[in-house]
Order: structure tokens, then C-alpha cells, then sequence
């Protein structure tokens, strides 16, 4: 018997998924054992659909997840409501659901796997982060018997599109936006993305499957976007032998008790591997005790990337019904708490414009050791007015740099700090 499917949503990535079941459905049912059909498609308009059956849309939702020859529902609406009402009505009727909404899962996860664990149904959400990019099933299924250590993630196109465009081109941060809108890269409203409330929605995901804790929800994730990226910035980074990238980062501390989880902007050196993700790919890289490190790069967002990454949940809901089982996600957790961003291990590059003045450079040195933070290395740029002293820190807690900044902004000495951003290098 076909497997009937409700689509929720039939925007950028509902109409290519409509496309793409119409266009393979027999190679699936091939390759299933099933047909895959979809049974109904809620949209806000009917006259706004375009090129799908006319007959199988509607704007009642709600009637259509829990209709019942409807076997699973495939969400991607986007947002908290009503997705998140339609998702639990769903599991409540005894679908499984597959969606790729990041948001929701950040927020409220724990919710919809305990409401899928007692329905014994599926819940797989493989597009919700890097879009095509295989990486939730191998984190829980092939990493399940390693052990994590840290997740380095560009997991946001639109945002590495407008820093990759910046960096190359010289390009601005306005027009970089627009372009990546225009290609299906953005979310609605692109404040997810340039503010980094994506990228930690994300973040809160891989922390969860990365280490087995449930508790990491978006608002537990240090968010800083890429706004305040200046062209100084990136200068700075090339100066060094770095690009800019916004990552999200996920680690555990030293003593295993807790696990920092951040996103913002950072300096890679040229050599690390993330630092060659150009464009709007996405590329994840994980440190895992036993597997060493791997990494996953591909096609973060856009239509019929993230598309194919529903496909694949949805032919892993077929294979189950057919094998009369439900994989819903453990409930087992760690414990491991999230620390403060404060208490996160980091480095910073600081770019100081500074009078070329006897004593300036022991006056600044000065300000760090206060602080306890030892400096890895500094070099002076220009001389005279145009002095500029750009320091690099060894790694300490972040509250120590931050504060260590900010006294160096309120030093008579120090004209402006041109430049202040984490660095991140491979760990040993
Ligand atoms: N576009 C991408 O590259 C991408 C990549 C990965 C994940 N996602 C996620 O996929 C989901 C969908 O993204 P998208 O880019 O297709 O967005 P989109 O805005 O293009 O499509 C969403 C569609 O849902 C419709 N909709 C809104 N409320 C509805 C309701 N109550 N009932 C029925 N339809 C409703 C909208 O009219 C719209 O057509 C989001 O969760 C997004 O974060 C998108
Ligand atoms: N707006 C997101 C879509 C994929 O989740 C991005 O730019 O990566
Ligand atoms: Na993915």
C-alpha cells in the first residue's frame, strides 16, 4: 500500500519536494518497496500554489495531519506556530513527521520527541541543519558508539555567501544580502541569519546529538552575528593569514562537566579546512575521540538541496512502516550542562590604532596581564599617527578578554580598537 503523505507548506522547499517525489516516484517505489504519494499539500493560498495538482491543496492544516489515510507529515512551514500545534496533532494521530525546521526543534525538541516516543512514531529532521548535507543520522547513527569532542560548523550559506563575497570581492554587506535572497538562500526574514539566530538554532541541535544532552535549546547558545563585520576586520584576518567565518561551536570542557555552545564570527587560519567553504556551502567538522577528525561539506540551503535531504527521512519513514518499527530518538541524557561564554576557553585578535609613543606597548601589555591573559604574539603596523599594534592572546576564559577589551577602549593611549575578534586554530 502507498505511503500517503500531508505536505505542510509548499514554499522554496514543499514545491520542490512535490517535484521531486512526482519526478522519481517510480525509481522510490522501486527502490522503497512503496509508493510514495502525497495525499494533500496545506498552503496559506490556493491561488499562490503553482504547478501542483489543484485538488490536493487546502488551507485547513490542521483536518489534513489528521486525516486518516494520512501516514506521515512532512512539515516545512517554517516558525514555532502552527507548526508546532500541527506537528504534535500529527504524532498524536499516530504520523510519523518529517521537518525541516531548525527553529522549532531548538526550541521546544524535547517536547516533540517525547510526544513521538510514546506515539512510537518517527520524527527525523535531517534538513533542519547544513540543508542536504548528511550530518544528523551520522552523528546519531554512525558517531553513536565514539565519542565527541568539539563540532566546528558553518551551518548558515546566506551569512558565509555575504563574508565569502566580502572577503574575495570586496563586496558590500548590503548588496552581498540581496544577492543571497535572490538565490533561496535567506530565511524570511533574513535578521535569522545576519544576527546568527540560525546558525545558534543549529548550534543547539548538533549540541544535543553531539553529546547526548536534551536540556540545549537555542536560547542556552552565545549568539553574536556577522552586522558588525567591517572591511577592517577582514583586512585584519588576510593580514594574518585568516579568513572571517561565522561558526557555531560546539565543545566540551576540560573537565567534562559542561558544554559550551556559541556561535560567532571567527579568524580561521587558511589551512584549517573550514576555512576554504566558499559561497553558501555549509561544511561541519567534527573531533571525535576514536574517528579522529571528519568532515561533512555540502549544499546548506536552497530548494532542492534541502529537498533531498527530506526525501531521504521521508524514504526512512516508508522503510520502517514496512518493517512494522519506529526509530524515535532516546531519551537518555548526560546531564552535561552549558556553561557561560564567560568561562569558554577562547583567543582574540585585537587591532589597536594607538599613538607611536614610548611606553604604549609595555602600557598594553600591562592591560592584559591585569587580566591574566598572556599574549601569543604582536606586531606593529605603520608608525607615527598611524600606528597600529595587533595583538594576538593565548587562550583564556572569555570574561578575562572581554574585559581586558574594554580597558584597553577606555586607555588614553589606545585611539580605537580597529579590530577585536576570536581566532579559532585546530585543537591538539
Ligand atoms: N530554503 C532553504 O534553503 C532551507 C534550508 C533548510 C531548511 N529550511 C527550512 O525549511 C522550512 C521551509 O523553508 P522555505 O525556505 O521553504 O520557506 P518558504 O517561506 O519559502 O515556504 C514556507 C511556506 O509555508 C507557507 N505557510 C506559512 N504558514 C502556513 C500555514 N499555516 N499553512 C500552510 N502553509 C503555510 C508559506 O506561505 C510558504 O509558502 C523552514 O523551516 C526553513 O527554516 C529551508
Ligand atoms: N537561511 C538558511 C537556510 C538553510 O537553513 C541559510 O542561509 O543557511
Ligand atoms: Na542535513
Amino acid at each position: 500500500m502507498a505511503m500517503k503523505v500531508a505536505l505542510l507548506g509548499c514554499g522554496v522547499v514543499g514545491s520542490q519536494v512535490v517535484h521531486l517525489v512526482d519526478e522519481q516516484s517510480e525509481e522510490l517505489a522501486a527502490r522503497i518497496g512503496t509508493p510514495i504519494e502525497i495525499g494533500g499539500i496545506a498552503v496559506r493560498r490556493i491561488d499562490r500554489a503553482r504547478g501542483v495538482d489543484p485538488s490536493l491543496l487546502t488551507t485547513d492544516a490542521m483536518a489534513l495531519v489528521t486525516r486518516p489515510d494520512i501516514d506521515v507529515v512532512v512539515e516545512v512551514i517554517g516558525g514555532i506556530e502552527p507548526a508546532r500545534s500541527l506537528i504534535l496533532a500529527a504524532i498524536g494521530a499516530g504520523k510519523s513527521v518529517v521537518t525541516a525546521n531548525k527553529a522549532l526543534l531548538a526550541e521546544d525538541g524535547q517536547t516533540l520527541h517525547a510526544a513521538a516516543r510514546e506515539a512510537g512514531v518517527d520524527l527525523y529532521y535531517e534538513a533542519s541543519v547544513a540543508g542536504a548535507i548528511p550530518l544528523l543520522r551520522p552523528l546519531r547513527d554512525s558517531l553513536a558508539g565514539d565519542r565527541v569532542n568539539r563540532v566546528l560548523g558553518i551551518v548558515n550559506g546566506t551569512t558565509n555567501y555575504i563574508l565569502d563575497r566580502m572577503d574575495s570581492q570586496g563586496a558590500g554587506f548590503t548588496e552581498s544580502l540581496e544577492e543571497a535572497q535572490a538565490l533561496g538562500y535567506a530565511e524570511a526574514d533574513p535578521t535569522a541569519d545576519v544576527e546568527g539566530f540560525d546558525a545558534a538554532a543549529k548550534a543547539a541541535i548538533l549540541a544535543r546529538l553531539a553529546f547526548h544532552t536534551q536540556r540545549v535549546t537555542a536560547a542556552d547558545v552565545h549568539r553574536e552575528g556577522i552586522t558588525g563585520v567591517t572591511a577592517a576586520d577582514i583586512a585584519s584576518a588576510k593580514a594574518m593569514g585568516c579568513v572571517v567565518k561565522l561558526l557555531a561551536i560546539c565543545q566540551r570542557s576540560e573537565d567534562d562537566k559542561s558544554v559550551g555552545v556559541r556561535v560567532h564570527p571567527v579568524m580561521l587560519p587558511v589551512e584549517h579546512p573550514l576555512a576554504s567553504v566558499k559561497e553558501a556551502y555549509n561544511a561541519v567538522f567534527v573531533e571525535a575521540a576514536s574517528a579522529g577528525r571528519l568532515m561533512f561539506y555540502g549544499a546548506g540551503a536552497g530548494g532542492t538541496p534541502t529537498a533531498s535531504a527530506v526525501l531521504g527521512d521521508m524514504v526512512a519513514v516508508a522503510r520502517n512502516r514496512l518493517a512494522g518499527t519506529s526509530v524515535a530518538e532516546g531519551g537518555h541524557d548526560t546531564g552535561l550542562a552549558v556553561h557561560d561564554m564567560g568561562e569558554t576557553i577562547t583567543s582574540y585578535h585585537v587591532a589597536l590604532d594607538v599613538a607611536d609613543r614610548p611606553g604604549v606597548l609595555s602600557k598594553v601589555a600591562e592591560i592584559f596581564a591585569r587580566h591574566q591573559v598572556s599574549i601569543k604574539n604582536v606586531r606593529q603596523e605603520g608608525r607615527g599617527e598611524d600606528a597600529q599594534l595587533v595583538l594576538v592572546s593565548h587562550p583564556a576564559p572569555d570574561a578575562a578578554l572581554s574585559r581586558t577589551v574594554d580597558d584597553l577602549r577606555g586607555h588614553d593611549m589606545v585611539r580605537e580598537v580597529a579590530s577585536v575578534m576570536r581566532v579559532e586554530t585546530f585543537s591538539d
